[in-house]
């Protein structure tokens, strides 16, 4: 019988299996933030235990750190960032600390640097770990002890997940983007859909997006309850890492490519679960609640918790969003606007917001906040920046800013954002604060009218 992707990537890193237990998997690549990784520093220490691969850990900075560039107030933040910056130099870790031009959203600079390839394990004390496998990986988030395994050991003890094939067929209408396709689909099959599955998506609509659109849709894999999201390699993640600096080069260039084409399910492979969705189908969508499965397309209203699938978790949410069933969703009022996040805080996310923006002014606070200092370098070489200042936007410095409130970027109590994150749990962007989350080309309009608006709406 044919294999899946994710079974042969799987098999290829097994060092040891043994009746009963979990496999002993190979790390191929080991991401580090402040947040998860003090305590796992503390028990290698602890242990006397050096960091094993070096080589294949990396560490940034990112959850902590102020976008407006300054001493970092919060005492519990600024202890993360320095304990980090200990570690790193005491088991020599490289590290892209806050002022480095490497630094950005951990799940950002591993694929800009190359150093995300297909066919590798790739894992992080970080749940959108998950963005990684658009390369063709297996890549996953893990807890602080796990990650402490991983540094003494270069590997992972894991059960095998069952396998999920989400077919999306079609293409994506215009203005309908990767964003709202991966909305769509976790509104679909339910935050818990995904569980116990590592999904590969299929299909003609998702070979026609770009990597960064397939960064987006496996970044939020985790938010319909799977273990990973990954997508075959093709020529489109070849030419994304062709050149990059951790790319191979020369003739290990063409040997990889060689390995990495045979990446791909077997025509016979069968997987555990298949779910399907038509592109043609869909449109720009939001969601309205506490979670990211309370998602409806733009054009419709705030449903009525009773014809959702969870009347009750649907009435506490629209309780908690001050929203009444009904309302058309293009007249929510919005007074936040944040545009950024390992989901949508690539160059093509701000290049599609700028195109919105172009020649046009906000109406709401308007974040626009660059997933790594690359990505703000190449926007500013495009002067995408002049187009955010001129429409009233403001223009930050790299990290992961209003996605979650860990730094200054957050919502006031009872302040709506429109966000090109991930999560939109109660609380997420500050005490109080209701996200609504949304494309970037949603976002740009959004703060152009102050209602939640598509594009082609304006
Ligand atoms: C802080 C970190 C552990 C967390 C995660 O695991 O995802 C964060 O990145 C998030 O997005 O909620
Ligand atoms: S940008 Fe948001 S989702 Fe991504 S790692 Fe940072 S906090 Fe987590």
């Amino acid at each position: 019988m044919g294999r899946t992707l994710a079974e042969k990537v799987w098999e290829q890193h097994v060092v040891r299996r043994a009746e009963g237990e979990p496999d002993l998997l190979y790390i191929d690549l080991h991401l580090i933030h402040e947040v998860t990784s003090p305590q796992a520093f503390d028990g290698l220490r602890m242990a006397g235990r050096p960091v094993r691969r070096p080589d294949l850990t990396i560490a940034t900075e990112d959850h902590n750190v102020p976008t407006v560039r300054g001493p970092i107030n919060d005492l519990v933040s600024r202890t993360q960032v320095e304990t980090l910056r200990k570690n790193c130099a005491e088991f020599g870790v490289r590290l892209h600390p806050m002022g480095d031009a490497g630094q950005g959203v951990v799940h950002i600079i591993g694929p800009q640097f190359g150093l995300t390839q297909p066919g590798m394990t790739i894992v992080c004390g970080d749940s959108h770990t998950s963005t990684h496998g658009a390369f063709g990986g297996i890549a996953f988030g893990i807890g602080t002890s796990e990650v402490e395994h991983v540094l003494a050991t270069q590997t992972l003890p894991a059960y095998r997940p069952k396998t999920m094939a989400i077919e999306v067929s079609g293409e994506l209408p215009p203005g309908v983007t990767a964003k709202d396709l991966i909305l769509a689909i976790i509104s679909k099959i339910g935050t818990g859909g995904g569980q116990g599955h590592i999904v590969e998506y299929r299909g003609e609509a998702i070979r026609k997006l770009s990597m960064e659109g397939r960064m987006t849709v496996c970044n939020m894999s985790i938010e319909a309850g799977a273990r990973a999201g990954m997508i075959a390699p093709d020529e489109t993640t070849f030419e994304y890492l062709k050149g990059r600096p951790h790319a191979p080069s020369g003739a290990d260039w063409d040997a990889a490519v060689e390995y990495w084409r045979s990446l791909v399910s077997d025509e016979d492979a069968v997987f555990d679960t298949v779910v399907e969705i038509d592109a043609a189908t869909l449109t720009p969508f939001v969601t309205w609640g506490t979670n990211p499965g309370q998602g409806a397309p733009l054009g419709t209203s705030v449903p009525r918790p009773e014809d959702t699938e969870d009347p009750a978790a649907a009435a506490r949410a629209l309780e908690y969003m001050g929203l009444t069933a009904g309302t058309p969703l293009r007249e929510v009022k919005v007074d936040t606007v944040f545009v950024g996040s390992c989901t949508n805080g690539r160059l093509e996310d701000l290049r599609a917001a700028a195109e919105v923006l172009r020649g046009r002014q906000v109406v709401t606070r308007t974040l626009i906040v660059p997933g790594s200092m690359l990505v703000k370098l190449q926007a500013e070489q495009e002067g995408l920046h002049e187009v955010f200042k001129a429409a009233g936007a403001e223009w930050r410095e790299a990290g992961c800013s209003m996605c979650l409130g860990m730094n200054p970027d957050t919502l006031a109590p009872g302040e709506r954002s429109a966000s090109t994150s991930n999560r939109n749990f109660e609380g997420r962007q500050g005490k109080g604060g209701r996200t609504h989350l949304v494309s970037p080309q949603v976002a740009a309009a959004t703060a152009v009218t102050g209602k939640l608006t598509a594009p082609a709406d304006l």
